[in-house]
């Protein structure tokens, strides 16, 4: 008997799910036990890229989700409702289910593993980050004797995809954001994938699995890319450093209890490992004791990519399936259920680039340097190339410094009659 499949949404990953389930020749022999049962979707007039036998498809996923026939559920339509629903339903009936919903998991993921513990099934969910890379099965068992203490990636491939182009060919953010629409990279609502909300999902799912506590998603800290601008890409660059959207998430070194846990486009060193992934990869940097640094890369998004990691865990639950095993695996469930405390974003520590235009005047760095050594802020160094207009542009590295300090320097900044405004603010790995 053949594992059967019911497979909401036949989108971008839905389409790529299926392509890879019916070409077979020459992967894992276990897909010749899957057999694609139902496919819901929103419309069944729509051109699709796959054919399927009569009767398969379907606009009713309520029907998908409570038919006994079916043994794994694949969550591929996205969004928030109905897919919390239909995956709160599907585990109740005592399927296992295979996701690559990060927003749905990173707001509901408590509520649903629970059921699925309760249930004594699976929710598997490696598509949900970094896309076709192999991280969240690495987390949770290749890397699971380590004491993680951080885990640093660029998780979004819409906006590394943006911001790679516009650093080489100077594009602007408009014309770029619909090339990586049109490629299939975006969500369906682009604002989640360039407000930072997909990483801060993302980061959410791999802090949990790092420091083994659930996370609030509220509590992430998120910036996107929206104000970074041609300017402070290309003053980066004559700093030596490369703009990219980096989802952070630390741990104190030997007291794990405090993680911060944050999402802001990042100055990043050109030597780092991480400058150097460009367009739609994506590249997630954990470092553990004893392990040390390990950096997967590849395809943050995609179809192809992206089936890759749902098939992947398909083929999971197939073989868990096949062999019978008849307790939870617990490298496979999850199995914390306490919160992590994360710290505010006022007490981290970081080094700040900071640009600002100010009057022509004499005395102007002085003051900036007076003001910020008041509040404890030290500086790296400090450039002032240009005009725009009538006004200096002055570019401030600090060394580390208390965000809290920081800001209240920046405030006092801002009152000085020099001061014009303050046009970009970005931390420095
Ligand atoms: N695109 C990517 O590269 C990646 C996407 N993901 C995640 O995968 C999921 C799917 O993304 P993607 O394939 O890009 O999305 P798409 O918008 O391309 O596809 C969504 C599919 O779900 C169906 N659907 C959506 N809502 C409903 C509903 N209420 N009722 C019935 N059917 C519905 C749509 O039906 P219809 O076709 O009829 O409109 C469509 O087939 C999302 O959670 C996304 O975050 C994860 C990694 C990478
Ligand atoms: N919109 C997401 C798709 C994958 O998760 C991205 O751009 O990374
Ligand atoms: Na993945």
């Amino acid at each position: 008997m053949g594992v059967k499949l019911g497979i909401l949404g036949l989108g971008t990953v839905g389409t790529g799910t299926v392509q890879l389930l019916q070409d077979q020749e020459g992967r894992h022999l276990l897909l010749q036990e899957i057999e694609i049962y139902r496919v819901g979707v929103r419309s069944l007039d729509k051109p699709r890229q796959v054919e399927l036998p009569n009767g398969i498809v379907t606009t009713d996923l309520e029907a998908i989700v409570n038919d006994p026939e079916i043994d794994i559920i694949v969550e591929v339509m996205g969004g928030l409702e109905p897919a919390r629903s239909l995956i709160l339903t599907a585990i109740k009936n005592g399927k296992h289910v295979v996701t690559a919903n990060k927003a749905a998991i990173s707001r509901f993921g408590a509520e649903i593993f629970t059921a699925a513990n309760e249930a004594g099934v699976y929710v598997m969910l490696e598509a949900s980050v970094g896309g076709g890379i192999p991280v969240i099965q690495p987390l949770k068992q290749s890397l699971s004797v380590n004491r993680i203490h951080g885990i640093t990636g660029i998780v979004n491939g819409t906006t590394n995809y943006i911001l790679t182009r516009m650093q080489t060919e100077g594009s602007d953010f408009k014309d770029v954001l619909a090339d990586a629409q049109s490629l299939g990279y975006a969500e369906a609502d682009p604002t989640a994938d360039i407000d930072g909300l997909d990483a801060a999902d993302k980061i959410a799912i791999l802090a949990s699995l790092g420091f083994g506590g659930r996370i609030n998603l509220q509590d992430v800290y998120c910036e996107g890319i929206r104000q970074v601008s041609k300017t402070d890409i290309a003053y980066a660059a004559k700093l030596g450093f490369v703009i990219k959207l980096l989802a952070i998430a630390k741990g104190q070194i030997g007291d794990n209890s405090q993680l911060s846990v944050r999402v802001n486009p990042t100055l990043v060193p050109q030597t780092h490992p991480l400058a150097s992934i460009n367009g739609v990869y994506n590249a997630i940097l954990v470092e553990g004791e004893p392990v040390g640094q390990v950096m997967f890369f590849g395809p943050g998004a995609g179809a192809g990519a992206t089936a890759s990691a749902v098939c992947s865990d398909i083929l999971n639950l197939v073989a868990t399936l096949k062999t019978n095993t008849p307790k939870p695996n617990p490298l496979l469930a999850c199995s914390h259920q306490h919160y992590c405390q994360i710290t505010p974003i006022s007490e981290l520590v970081t080094r700040f680039y900071t640009r600002f235009l100010t009057k022509d005047q004499p005395g102007v760095i002085g003051k900036l340097g007076t003001c910020f050594g008041k509040y404890g802020v030290s500086l790296e160094s400090v450039v002032q190339t240009g005009f725009q207009a009538e006004l200096a542009e002055i570019v401030v590295v600090t060394h580390d410094v208390r965000e809290g300090d920081f800001r209240e320097a920046l405030a006092e900044i801002q009152t000085l009659e020099a001061i014009d405004s303050i046009p970009s603010i970005l931390r420095v790995l």
